[in-house]
């Protein structure tokens, strides 16, 4: 199935089925018969898993570039090496890159293919189920000690070449942290929809069939609103759901501790508490929410290991702030997102609030 990404400064499509990489792949012989060199960047968990059977399923010769696994390669240390490594293959505004791994391989890569001699083309191909959103919508980056994805480019892709067959690999972990952008896709999109992941039994083990259909749910929502917004002016902030807060834990934890999609998952029950003063969210819904994320196994523990006082710093460094106000994406109901101003106090509030709910719920 192709799903179209019209974006602004680019149109492409997510080819998404299972054992389809090679057909795939083959789709771009135009532009790949005429490159001077193919460049796949991957991680070394990746490669270690799926070398074999992607070096036989990959329909052209090409040299490989294996990074550190998750947030490690996402550094200005490997953003260089990897300029390095296309520099040494001789390299040109001829040659075409791929990204074949999770969203780190996939952030880092396109920004590194966005600032190779100013922009050379590439092409994702995710290996994980949260790879649904970050292999799509050209936000590509690095992180800076002192915040998330601090360092990057909007650069889009040629094309997004999903074969989850691929995900069969991925570590319970994994799945959770992929899972909660699903959610994230349902809470802002489609109330039925989240309902009816709040009601499976487990969000963990998913039908090939079944994960494959939120998947491609996920991918339309995100690709309706980047061809709205490329460039998060407006709509697109709606994406960011859960993650000023997230981010913050995230960051806080130290790139890599926790899993994006983990923090996300706190940050969005932190907007939830924070929407209940907005719109119709209940107390009683956000509470469902917490039951929910704790029986799919995710954890709150990350948040009593910082003081608010701690986490302010990462907050206000938030890309939607402005004039030094935080902007959260908050929910009017489910589906229904928009962005609201809210003071340093309200915050500091609501993560009182937070505590307290999840020492409620873990007593
Ligand atoms: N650009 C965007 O729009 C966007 C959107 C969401 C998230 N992100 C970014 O994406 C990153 C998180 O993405 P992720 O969770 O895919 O991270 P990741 O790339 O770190 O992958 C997670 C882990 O899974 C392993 N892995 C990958 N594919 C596997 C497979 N098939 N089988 C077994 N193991 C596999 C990786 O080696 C890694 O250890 C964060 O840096 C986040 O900021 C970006
Ligand atoms: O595509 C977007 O826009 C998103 O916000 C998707 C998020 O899931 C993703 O984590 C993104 O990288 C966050 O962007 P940032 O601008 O807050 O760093
Ligand atoms: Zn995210």
């Amino acid at each position: 199935m192709n799903i179209p990404v019209k974006a602004k400064s680019h149109a492409y499509e997510v080819q998404i089925g299972a054992n389809n990489l090679t057909e795939a792949v083959k789709s771009f012989n135009d532009q790949l018969s005429k490159a001077d060199k193919i460049i796949v960047f991957t991680d070394e968990k990746v490669w270690q898993l799926h070398s074999e059977r992607f070096t036989a399923e990959f329909p052209y010769p090409f040299e490989v570039n294996v990074l550190a696994a998750g947030e490690a390669c996402k550094t200005f240390d490997s953003f260089f090496a990897a300029h390095s490594f296309l520099l040494e293959q001789k390299c040109t505004r001829k040659s075409f890159v791929f990204a074949f791994g999770g969203g780190a391989v996939g952030d880092l890569t396109g920004f590194v293919a966005a600032t190779f001699m100013r922009g050379i083309p590439f092409i994702q191909i995710p290996t994980t189920i949260l790879a649904h959103d970050s292999a799509v919508g050209g936000k590509t980056a690095i992180n800076h000690p002192l915040g998330k994805n601090m360092i990057g480019a909007f650069y889009q892709p040629q094309g997004v070449l999903y074969d989850i067959s691929y995900l069969s690999s991925l570590p319970e972990r994994e799945v959770r942290s992929g899972m909660a952008e699903v959610i994230k896709h349902a809470s802002i999109f489609d109330e039925k929809w989240l309902a009816n992941l709040m009601e499976a039994n487990s969000i963990l083990h998913f039908s090939q069939v079944e994960l494959a259909r939120h998947l491609e749910q996920g991918i339309r929502v995100k690709a309706d609103i980047v061809a709205q917004d490329e460039e998060e002016h407006s709509v697109r902030k709606f994406l960011n759901f859960g993650h000023t807060y997230g981010h913050a834990i995230e960051a806080a934890s130290g790139f890599g501790k926790l899993a994006h999609g983990e923090a996300v998952m706190i940050g969005m029950v932190y907007a939830l508490i924070l929407s209940e003063r907005y719109g119709t969210i209940s107390p009683t819904f956000t509470r469902s929410f917490i039951d929910f994320a704790l029986r799919n196994g995710y954890s709150f523990d990350a948040v009593n290991k910082f003081t608010f006082e701690q986490l302010q710093g990462y907050l206000m460094k938030d890309k939607k702030a402005e004039y030094g106000v935080l902007q959260f994406v908050l929910l009017k109901q489910i589906g229904e997102p928009f962005v609201q101003q809210i003071s340093v106090e309200e915050c500091q509030e609501i993560d009182r609030l937070l505590r307290v709910l999840i020492e409620e719920v873990l007593a």
